[in-house]
């Protein structure tokens, strides 16, 4: 029997929480009920802070047991709210915080890694403040946007992955990205091509990638499109002409084929359109080569300080020997080779050990061993051909390692380890796998790298206290 749908109802509600996309929620419950109808319903209301008092329409609202919804007006505003700087913070899915001071961004993901580590049974009084940016804009070294069917440039809507904002300007991309971005735009629209529909995998355009260094001041300029681009070389030097002219150093433009069905900036086939297929940026000192599909530190400034407190924690020196797993190009590998006796590195995707590799060999280190493997297979090879290490380092995607990985590190019983996490929930999940091999939660150092969005990195401190 198909299930009853209830009318739109107009609710006034008060926020009482952020999830963790720092959207607010509140449960509303249902009064005059009738049988069948649900008692309360937990609404999802984005660019919402607690204390905001909100009327929202909700379609079937006594028949769901969840509901996201844009809010209609804020009557009262929580005391935190401030006007957000971007003209498109409403609807864009970039940054989902800009309505609550950096201060309080600040003091939030503080309770948040402080929360996570309590539930899992950790003294949350090893945290320290995060340490934020003093100019939390224009830091992203990376920006992806996506052409929308509707001939739209942008990033997807917040909570509506089918639709594409169109942003001419954004505060945490530099300027030149968006005069980039801008060119693009434009360029498309004069020649009238189309952007990619998602549903019906039909159109050209799909993404722009724009990356560059802020040392260096290199730029790699990407574009991902369903066809080669022989048939339509007169407008694309049209574009190159344009992109070439501009004040800015493009070092790299590429044309990426790509027919996947999946939604991501991935490529088939790579045309270079002008300059290399790489460029080349600088952390901390060390200079790296990136490709367009090189994961790397989104934001330097900071990442160079998540450096310094790792080494500095780790005490590393010449006469120790260095596991650094989930080592990605070597962001944190060629550093703390260059302190110690010998460094073992190992990561999944095989071209950013490439890139490891030939980065150690760029700057002049020649005590590293990198291996191509999964975290777990990789950690017991590199016992066997490499040796036992006395410092083990590990920066794991935003899944965490999961309870193998940890479980060999345990095993392995380094005196210390230094966990970087991208994501505070799983950081400490992970971390109570080690309790059982007598580790102890010394020191955890949050950092901002992505001011305005949910995210927040770690740098901790585990020491082997017992056997
Ligand atoms: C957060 S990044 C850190 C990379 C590097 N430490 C850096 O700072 O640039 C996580 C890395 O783990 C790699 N990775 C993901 N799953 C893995 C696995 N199962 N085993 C080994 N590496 C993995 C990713 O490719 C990525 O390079």
């Amino acid at each position: 029997m198909p299930r009853k749908e209830f009318p739109t109802e107009e609710l006034t509600v008060t926020i009482n929480r952020l999830n963790n996309k720092y959207q607010g929620e509140v449960i509303h419950r249902h009064e005059d009920l009738e049988v069948g109808q649900q008692r309360r319903v937990k609404l999802t209301i984005p660019n919402t802070l607690p204390g905001d008092v909100v009327k929202v329409s909700v379609p079937n609202a006594r028949g769901r047991r969840r509901a996201f919804a844009r809010y209609d007006e804020i009557i009262e505003s929580s005391k935190d709210r401030i006007e957000p700087a971007c003209i498109h913070f409403e609807y864009c899915g970039g940054c989902s915080v800009q309505h609550l001071s950096y201060e309080n961004q600040l003091a939030h993901k503080f309770e948040e890694v402080k929360t996570h580590l309590s539930n899992n049974g950790f003294d949350p009084s090893v945290v320290k403040p995060v340490i934020g940016m003093s100019e939390p804009f224009h830091y992203r070294n990376k920006m992806e946007f996506t052409f929308g069917k509707d001939g739209t440039l942008g990033m997807h809507e917040q909570g509506n992955f089918r639709k594409v904002v169109d942003i001419s300007d954004c505060l945490i991309a530099s300027n030149d990205t968006m005069v980039i971005r801008n060119v693009v735009s434009k360029w498309q629209h004069t020649h009238d091509l189309s952007g990619y529909d998602k549903m019906a995998h039909e159109g050209l355009l799909r993404h722009l990638m724009i990356r560059h260094s802020q040392v260096t001041g290199e730029y790699m300029v990407a574009i991902f499109a369903t066809e080669s681009p022989e048939q339509y070389t007169e407008i694309i030097n049209e574009l190159l002409l344009e992109l070439i002219n501009l004040d800015i150093d493009i070092e790299s433009i590429l044309w990426m084929k790509n027919e996947d069905v999946a939604d991501r900036a991935q490529s088939e086939e790579t045309t270079v359109l002008h300059g290399r297929d790489y460029i080349h940026d600088e952390i901390y000192g060390y200079r790296y080569r990136l490709w367009y599909d090189t994961f790397f530190q989104p934001n330097p400034a900071q990442a160079s300080h998540m450096i310094e407190i790792a080494l500095e924690l780790s005490e590393v020196n010449e006469d120790m020997r260095v596991m650094d797993l989930f080592c990605g190009v070597g962001t944190f590998s060629l550093p703390f080779a260059e302190r110690a006796k010998a460094l073992a590195g190992v990561e999944i995707v095989e071209s950013s050990i490439e890139s490891a590799k030939r980065n150690a060999e760029d700057n002049g280190i020649d005590n590293t061993y990198f291996l191509t493997s999964d975290a777990r297979k990789g950690m017991d090879y590199v016992k066997e051909e490499w040796g036992m290490p006395d410092l083990l380092l590990l920066d794991p995607p935003r899944s965490g390692a999961g309870g193998k990985v940890m479980r060999r590190i345990g095993r392995i019983g380094t005196e210390k380890i230094v966990y970087v996490s991208c994501n505070p929930e799983t950081f400490a999940e992970d971390i109570v796998w080690l309790k059982d091999f007598g580790y102890e939660l010394k020191t955890v150092q949050p950092v901002d790298q992505f001011p305005h969005t949910p995210h927040v990195e770690l740098v901790s401190l585990l020491e082997k206290v017992a056997d």
